[in-house]
Parts: structure tokens; sequence; C-alpha cells
């Protein structure tokens, strides 16, 4: 998989590079460009923003310097341009099933008030453009959103996680959310591990694990319990 992003901050991409997703960059599965969006710009002060017509507060970053940039990143095969912002779709684990298929991802930064239009109406032209949320608040630019989005895809490509298995069991893999883990010691501060996970007991311990995460997720997000197909919860589930 090809990654670009295109930012005025090139260095708060630098994370991308570290660590698990730097061993992808090592290893071939992924390969990133971080582009500084000053590169597009024409005048002499590298202005990347303007005010925003019909007044209001904050500034509107340019359209001409968008456009060349995007021009350039996105020549060649069809990338999808992924654009964070507060006002776009949810940002979710299906979401970023669906973008781990895809071969080439440019994702643009937005900054102040947000990008002009017609740059995304521009670019929806010749490519498939998603708006996406990673969440209900509002952040100064679209760096941080970019390395959340990224590293929840890349993690997903075959060969970057050491044991497939991990994400097969990920929260919201099968719809509710991961119940808790324990290691050793046994007992840690007078708290000991449930019995029933040192049993040997796969069956009871695979009840136990689901009968938590049904638990947690009734607590905390009893919004994915409504989403659940019904066939999804089997009788002994119901009985919770
Ligand atoms: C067309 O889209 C744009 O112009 C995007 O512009 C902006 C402006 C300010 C901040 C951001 C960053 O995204 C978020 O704050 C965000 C994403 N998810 N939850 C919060 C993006």
């Amino acid at each position: 998989m090809r990654v670009d992003v295109i930012t005025i901050f090139p260095d708060y991409l630098a994370p991308l590079r570290e660590a698990l997703l730097g061993k992808a960059i090592d290893k071939g599965l992924l390969d990133l460009g971080v582009h500084d969006l000053r590169k597009w710009t024409y005048d002499v002060h590298k202005a990347v923003d303007d005010s925003p017509f019909g007044g209001g507060p904050g500034m509107v970053m340019k359209p001409q310097v968008w456009g060349e940039a995007l021009d350039e990143v996105c020549a060649g095969a069809t990338p999808r341009l992924i654009v964070p912002t507060p006002a776009g779709r949810p940002f979710t684990q299906a979401v970023a099933q669906e973008l781990a298929g895809e071969s080439h991802l440019v994702f643009a930064c937005g900054r102040y008030e947000g990008i002009d239009q017609r740059v995304i109406d521009d670019a929806a032209t010749r490519m498939p453009v998603d708006e996406l949320s990673i969440g209900d608040y509002v952040l100064v630019g679209g760096e941080v959103a970019v390395l959340a989005i990224v590293e929840a895809v890349v993690r997903l490509l075959p060969g970057v996680l050491g044991n497939p298995a991990s994400h097969e069991q990920d929260s919201f893999s099968d719809g509710l959310l991961e119940g808790p883990s324990y290691t050793r010691p046994v007992v840690w501060r007078d708290r000991e591990v449930p019995e029933v996970l040192r049993s040997g007991n796969h069956a009871a311990i695979a009840r136990w694990r689901r009968d938590r995460a049904l638990e947690r997720t009734f607590e905390r997000r009893p919004d994915l319990l409504e989403a659940l197909p019904d066939a999804e919860l089997d009788k002994q589930d119901r009985k919770l």
C-alpha cells in the first residue's frame, strides 16, 4: 500500500516511521510519502490560507495551492482521497477494513476553518473522496487524525501484525467491545486473576470472555448492541 500525506506540518507525521509502521515500511508493506503543502505555494509569503467569503472568524485554505498539490500527488493510478474533518462520516473499524483493501491512499490535512470546498468538489470528479471524522471533537488540524487512521488501516495489512489472529479478536471485529485481559502474576495487590482463565477449559474460557465482552458493551456502548444482527447473539448471550 502507498500512503501520501499533504500537510503544512510534515514533522507531525514522523511517528508513522516509528515502531510497527516503521517495520512495515522496512518490509516494503507500506510506502509512505509526506509532502509539505507549501511546496505548491507561489507567492513570497508562501500563503496557504485566506479570509473566508461571507465573513466570520478564522481562515480558509486556498484552492489554488491544494489543487496543484493534489494534481501532482494524485497523478498516476487513481488514489482514494481521505480528508479528516469534524464534519466527516464516522471512521470505524469497518471503514478501516475497507481502506485496507486500497492500493493508494492520499490524505489531505486541513487546518484553520478548513479547505475551500471547491478543492473537494474538483477532486471528486477524478477520484473517490472520503471526508472522515475520528470523533465528535475539533482538532487544530488533520495530522493527528491521519496518524490514527493510517495506524488503524496499516495494522490490518497482511504481514504487518506478527500474529494475524490478533486483529480477528479486535474490539468491534465481532461487533462487541473487548473484555478484560490478565497476565502474570496470578495475584497482584490482593487481586486474583479469574479462576476460569487458569482452568484450561477452553469452552468455559470462551464463554466467560464472551460474557465479559457483552457486559462491557452493554454498559459502555449499548448502541453497538442495537446494531448487532440478531443472529450474532446466541441464546446463552440473551440470558445475560
Ligand atoms: C473539507 O475538510 C476540511 O476542510 C478539513 O478541515 C479541518 C479543519 C480543522 C481541523 C481539521 C482536522 O480534523 C478534525 O478536527 C477532526 C477529524 N475528526 N474529528 C475531528 C480539519
